[in-house]
């Protein structure tokens, strides 16, 4: 059909969701109707932000008026910054398709969009310009790029009126702190190696107990001290999971639930796999594709969630028993895990 200037083209923004988000993107689609359109469109633009701050070869001169004044492109119809690779440059090549789309949507819709990209956008920038040293940087950055997230969608739940339950800010960033911190602590190499400059988020407050400089940790001469520093962060994201859990108790919608605890329950998996693991220093460590498949699919209530979750922290405590019996951080673990159990 011809697109006229008023309809958006859903079919394409539909295909680069695909292509930015493997197998979440059909999470997405089983929302309901009346939601589905607003978060395709939100984690669009989320990725196009995050691809702008990711982008290491754009000047940090540029790069953060860009991330400062992003949000204000989003009723632009013109604008573009093609910037990033593969399937985000294409993203950002196409990027006036999700504006259309933007524009489309309802206006509270629109709003709450606008303003996590401004705060997101705002806290981003304020990062490009200093490192996260404390834990309390990682904390803030992670709210910032992850927590945020979590908050915009508890106002597009609400706004679509399939959630009218208590979601309160703090269990909504912890959502987003337990997935961010996770794929911070899984992505060390593909990080540590990033061309042409890294881009390192793991706190120097805790590294710094392990080793002078995080390319240490890269040297198998170093691996005790390498793993007891990830065990000291997988200890530190793991307090998030009783959040979470309390976070998706209170869920109402069953295709808002699943859309909220598949990502949750794909982390803590994460987490087993990385807890005391060695290979995070020598190669991505990924959950089995088996394991990915099955939860997809059997996410459906919250019983599900304890049993997955009481299943990797079962793990995590026989690591913490074992192989990991000596570590000073896996004993605090055990009584972390023992909360969530
Ligand atoms: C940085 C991040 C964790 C917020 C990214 N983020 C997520 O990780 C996606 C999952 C995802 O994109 N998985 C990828 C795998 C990957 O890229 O690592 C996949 O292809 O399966 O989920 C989150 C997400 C989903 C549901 C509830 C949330 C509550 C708070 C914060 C984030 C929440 C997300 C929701 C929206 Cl609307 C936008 C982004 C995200």
């Amino acid at each position: 059909k011809a697109q006229t200037r008023g309809s958006p083209d859903w079919d394409f923004c539909y295909s680069l969701l695909n292509a930015v988000s493997r197998s979440f993107s059909i999470v997405i689609q089983q929302l309901p109707p009346q939601l589905r359109d607003a978060v395709c469109i939100f984690y669009l633009v989320l990725r196009a932000l995050d691809t702008i701050e990711d982008d290491m070869t754009i000047p940090v001169d540029v790069k953060v008026p860009e991330l400062v004044k992003f949000h204000t492109r989003l009723r632009d119809r013109e604008w573009k910054y093609v910037c990033g690779e593969k399937d985000y440059r294409r993203l950002m090549l196409n990027y006036p398709l999700v504006t259309q789309a933007f524009l489309q949507l309802d206006s509270v819709h629109q709003e709450v969009i606008t303003d996590i990209a401004r705060r997101m956008g705002k806290g981003m920038a304020e990062f490009i310009e200093r490192d996260v040293e404390t834990v309390q940087d990682y904390d803030l950055y992670c709210h910032y790029v992850a927590g945020l997230t979590g908050l915009g969608l508890v106002h597009l739940f609400k706004a679509s009126r399939l959630e009218h339950g208590d979601l309160p800010d703090d269990l909504a960033n912890s959502m987003g702190l337990f997935l961010q911190k996770t794929n911070i602590i899984r992505d060390y190499l593909e990080d540590i190696n990033e061309e042409p400059a890294p881009r390192m988020f793991w706190p120097k407050e805790i590294w710094g107990k392990y080793g002078r400089v995080l390319e240490d940790f890269k040297d198998p001469a170093n691996s005790a001290a390498a793993v007891q520093c990830l065990n000291h962060l997988v200890l530190n994201v793991m307090r998030h999971a009783v959040r979470s859990l309390e976070f998706l108790s209170r869920l109402q919608d069953i295709q808002v639930f699943r859309f909220c605890a598949i990502p949750q329950v794909m982390a803590i998996g994460t987490l087993a796999e990385c807890f005391n693991n060695p290979q995070v220093f020598t190669g991505v460590v990924k959950m089995r594709r088996g394991e990915t498949a099955k939860y997809m699919v059997s996410i459906n209530s919250m019983r599900n969630v304890y049993l997955a979750f009481a299943h990797f922290a079962c793990i995590m405590i026989k690591k913490c028993n074992g192989p990991a019996q000596n570590d000073p951080h896996a004993t605090e673990l055990h009584v972390v895990l023992n909360e969530v159990l």
